[in-house]
């Protein structure tokens, strides 16, 4: 099932993401001792993150892991643990278990083992996972391009393989399609007329050139898009 919600501004967006995130958390909380949400980096999240991480619910109950990462330190500005770190586990939210994707292995190939038994770990389902998307139609880091792309669509895919992104820092962890999938809820964030166009192009089916197509054409997960102009 696909929902749209369409605002006139990022703020209104941001909001109201984080208002739904938390409910879903809390209804998680209801069920699972401990639940997870696997945020995004990048820059749209930002203000989701200082919305979500002043809401009322049981953090300390709270384990928060990324959808994709950037295979760089956590002292590079590229990295996504860091933009969750200063931006989400902080106030209320500061009290949440965080799980990073990078390992500080030399390679994120190399990593998958780790990474994977670390993910096996956790509590299932996950109750939220938080995409965004590219100009280029990725999602997590889903690359149109990537040499692994197919395996990280694969229906028998781990829950993260090294990806390679379009832009520098390219070598990246991506949770893979069947992992996004197996969320209790999947949540798309965009904005911008590029990507209102990619997302049009993307409803018409699964398509590889746009990876984010395989989120939105499937009715297993039910999948809530907040979009802004
Ligand atoms: O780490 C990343 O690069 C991402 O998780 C990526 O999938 C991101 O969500 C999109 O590229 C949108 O990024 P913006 O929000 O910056 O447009």
């Amino acid at each position: 099932m696909l929902q749209q919600h369409a605002f006139s501004d990022g703020q209104q967006l941001a909001l109201a993401l984080a208002s739904e995130l938390a409910a879903t958390l809390r209804n998680a909380l209801d069920v699972q001792q401990e639940v997870v949400l696997a945020v995004s980096g990048g820059k749209s999240p930002v203000p989701v993150f200082e919305a979500l991480r002043e809401v009322e619910l049981d953090w300390s109950r709270v384990i928060v892991t990324l959808v994709d990462e950037r295979w760089v330190s956590t002292s590079d500005p590229a990295s996504n643990e860091a933009l969750v770190r200063q931006h989400l586990l902080q106030g209320r939210a500061a009290v949440a278990r965080f799980v990073p994707m990078f390992t500080g292995q030399s390679s994120a190939r190399q990593a998958e083992p780790l990474l994977n038994a670390t993910f096996a770990a956790l509590p299932r389902p996950f109750a939220a996972v938080v995409l965004g998307m590219g100009d280029d139609g990725h999602t997590a880091s889903l690359f149109p391009a990537s040499p692994q792309l197919d395996a990280g669509l694969a229906a028998d895919a781990p829950a993260c393989l090294a990806q390679v992104g379009a832009a520098a820092p390219t070598e990246r962890m991506s949770l893979t399609l069947p992992a996004i999938l197996a969320a209790r809820k999947v949540f798309l964030q965009f904005a911008g007329a590029s990507k209102h166009a990619v997302f049009a192009e993307a409803l018409r089916g699964a398509d590889r050139r746009w990876p984010v197509s395989y989120v939105l054409a499937q009715s297993a997960t039910p999948v809530e898009v907040f979009h802004a102009p």
